[in-house]
């Protein structure tokens, strides 16, 4: 039997890594994968465009006037795999490549999700960071931050 096969934690994160690779932003991509009790993926995001619109025609900047930027546009990773879900995520894990801003956290908690596992915390200590700690916390949903994940995918 082989014994250096990934763990779970590895497995659901890096699925979340590969669907990040999907994003068009050039600042950040980011992925998130929903798991249940049973170990099964649920629901599967990145951040990108909504649907209809066209990532050509759309901007990417991140800075200047507002509605020339991404920000408006921009359906986060973790919404996309919340409204992706085939199923109800009471009790699930989201593995999520970057902290949760505050308003992923306010669906994270509506939707009953109770964990979020996370890699990059890069916007630690600014006001969504904080606003999504507080609710969390609050909220009795905990988080933890997993070390740099490293898998090699070839084929056999
Ligand atoms: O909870 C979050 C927060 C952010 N995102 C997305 C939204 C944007 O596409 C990028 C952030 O871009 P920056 O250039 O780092 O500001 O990440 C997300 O999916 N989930
Ligand atoms: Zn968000």
């Amino acid at each position: 039997m082989r014994t250096d096969y990934i763990s779970w934690d590895v497995y659901f994160m890096g699925i979340a890594l590969l669907s990040g690779k999907r994003s068009k932003d050039p600042g950040t991509q980011v992925g998130a994968c929903i798991v249940n009790g049973e170990k099964r993926i649920v629901g599967i995001g990145y951040n990108g465009l909504p649907y209809g619109c066209d990532d050509g025609d759309f901007p990417w900047e991140r800075s200047g006037e507002f509605l020339d930027t991404k920000y408006p546009y921009v359906v986060h990773a973790e919404l996309n795999a919340i409204l992706n879900s085939t199923e109800k995520l009471a009790g699930c894990s989201v593995y999520v490549s970057l902290f949760p801003c505050n308003e992923c956290a306010k669906a994270i908690i509506q939707a009953g999700i109770k964990e979020v596992v996370y890699m990059s915390d890069k916007y630690n200590g600014e006001k969504e960071n904080v606003a999504s700690k507080h609710m969390f916390d609050c909220a009795g949903v905990v988080y933890r931050q997993m070390e740099q994940v490293e898998v090699e995918i070839t084929c056999p």
